[in-house]
C-alpha cells in the first residue's frame, strides 16, 4: 500500500484542469499497457469539475472510451435520473459527451431499479460487477472527513468482508447511499482524493496527519501504487 503524496494547486480551477490533464494521461498509460482502462468516478463539486474539464480538453481523443470500464465510488441512493445521483451528474458534465461502451457503465441501480427501495440488494448487485483491481480510483472528502459514502465512525467504516455496502442515516443528505468500502478502494492501483476549499482544511490536516479511518474515513482511502491529494492552497492551508 502506497503513503500519501500531495499536490497543491493555487487554485480550485487549476486543480481541475491539472487533474484532467493527469487522468487522460493515466487512462491512456493503462490502455497502452493493457488494451483496456478502469475508473472508479467521485460525486461531488471537485470530481464534476475534473470531468467538465476532461470533456473540454482537446487531449481526451486520445483515451479510447470505448474500452474505459467507469464505475462509481459511492452512489446516492435515489430514482434514476434524480438531479441529486452522482450518476447523473457524471453523465451531465461528462459521460454523454463520450463515445462510451453502454455494458461498461456500471451505475449503482437507482431506488427505482431493479431491487426497488432495497440498497442492501443494490449494493450486492454492485458487488457482483467489481473488477478484482481498478486502474485509478477518484475519491472527494466532506466537511466532516467522509470519502466515497464512508462517513466517520459509521458501520460502514468498520466493514472488513463485504465489497459495498448500503449506507443509511448519512448526515450528508441524502440520506441513503451505497458505497464501496475502504478494502474495495484500496484495489486500486492509483487512489486520487481531490478536494477544494477552506471547508475541507481540516479534515485534510487529520486525515494526513495521522487520525485513524474510523475517524476520518479518508485517511484509509490508500492505493496499491500510489495515493495522491489533490489540493487548492485553501484545502491545504493547515498542512
Ligand atoms: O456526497 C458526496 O460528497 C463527497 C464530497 O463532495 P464535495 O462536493 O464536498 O466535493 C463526494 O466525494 C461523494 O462522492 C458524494 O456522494
Amino acid at each position: 500500500m502506497s503513503s500519501p503524496d500531495v499536490v497543491v494547486h493555487g487554485s480550485g480551477e487549476v486543480l481541475a484542469a491539472a487533474a484532467a490533464a493527469r487522468l487522460i494521461t493515466s487512462l491512456v498509460d493503462a490502455q497502452t499497457a493493457r488494451g483496456t482502462a478502469s475508473l472508479v468516478l467521485t460525486g461531488g463539486r471537485t470530481g464534476n469539475a475534473v470531468l467538465e474539464h476532461v470533456r473540454s480538453s482537446p487531449a481526451r481523443d486520445a483515451v479510447d472510451w470505448s474500452r474505459v470500464d467507469l464505475y462509481w465510488g459511492d452512489e446516492r441512493f435515489l430514482p434514476s435520473g434524480h438531479a441529486d445521483r452522482n450518476e447523473t451528474q457524471a453523465r451531465a458534465a461528462l459521460l454523454d459527451h463520450l463515445p462510451l461502451d453502454p455494458a461498461r457503465v456500471h451505475a449503482v441501480q437507482p431506488s427505482d431499479g431493479r431491487f426497488g427501495d432495497d440498497p442492501d440488494a443494490a449494493a450486492e448487485d454492485y458487488a457482483a460487477v467489481l473488477p478484482e483491481r481498478f486502474d485509478v480510483c477518484l475519491l472527494g472528502v466532506g466537511e466532516e472527513g467522509h470519502t466515497a459514502s464512508l462517513f466517520p465512525d459509521s458501520p460502514g467504516v468498520h466493514e472488513t468482508s463485504r465489497a459495498v455496502v448500503a449506507v443509511r442515516d448519512c448526515p450528508k443528505p441524502p440520506p441513503t447511499r451505497v458505497s464501496l468500502t475502504l478494502p474495495t478502494i484500496r484495489r486500486s492501483t492509483q487512489v486520487w482524493l481531490m478536494t477544494t476549499g477552506s471547508a475541507k482544511a481540516e479534515p485534510v490536516a487529520l486525515a494526513l496527519g495521522g487520525a485513524t479511518e474510523v475517524q476520518i474515513p479518508a485517511a484509509g482511502a490508500r492505493g496499491l501504487d500510489r495515493t495522491l491529494w489533490l489540493l487548492d492552497s485553501s484545502a491545504a492551508a493547515k498542512l
